[in-house]
């Protein structure tokens, strides 16, 4: 059994919960390997996939929806866990609301392609030298606050539950 914990990351953080999420199926006996979605060699090669992008104006990276189309019919036939990196923790005040209303919009073109078994939302990492000069205007103008946001327990919450269903614990239903 290989799993697929399979990325598309512009600055990083989502690069380090893909291998986060790998390391921690593998400490449940599931066998991982992470790799960049637009650099898998072999994408038949493995029993279920992990398939996770940043993102980036409300939607996954391309090198990740292209994966997800390009092996569309693969995919279909196999388990699929799909995680979105954003910074809806990053919300604060009156935008806090975005944060559930922006998770269909994410994941609206990939759900075209992909029946996923669970989509996790993450928050990632925002810095100033990560964003445009506009996009630094908007997000001092909301009053958010830079910073690294990552929730490493629902991480390894969300990797525990794939770990669980590929390698159910003996004695379990
Ligand atoms: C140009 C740009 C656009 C972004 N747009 C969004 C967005 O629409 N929604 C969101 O939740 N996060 C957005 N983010 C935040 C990133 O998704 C977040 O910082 C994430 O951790 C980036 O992952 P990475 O380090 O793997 O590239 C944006 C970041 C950048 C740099």
């Amino acid at each position: 059994m290989t799993v697929l914990v399979g990325y598309a990351s512009a600055h990083g953080s989502t690069r380090e919960i893909a291998e986060r999420i790998a390391a921690r199926l593998a400490e449940r006996g599931v066998g991982a390997e992470t790799a960049p979605l637009d650099a898998v060699g072999d994408a038949d090669g493995y029993d279920a996939y992990v398939l996770g992008s940043a993102v980036h104006q409300m939607a996954w990276l391309p090198e990740a929806t292209g994966f997800v189309h390009t092996h569309r019919e693969l995919l279909a036939g196999r388990p699929v866990w799909i995680f979105s990196v954003g910074m809806p923790a990053a919300l604060r005040g009156p935008w806090k609301p975005m944060a559930a209303k922006e998770e269909p919009k994410v994941t609206e073109e990939v759900l075209a392609d992909l029946s996923p078994r669970e989509h996790a939302m993450f928050s990632g990492v925002v810095a100033p030298e990560h964003l445009p000069g506009p996009g630094r205007a908007v997000f001092r103008a909301m009053g958010l606050r830079y910073g690294d946001y990552r929730d490493w327990e629902a991480v390894d919450a969300f990797a525990d539950t794939v770990a669980r269903s590929l390698h159910p614990a003996p004695g379990s239903p």
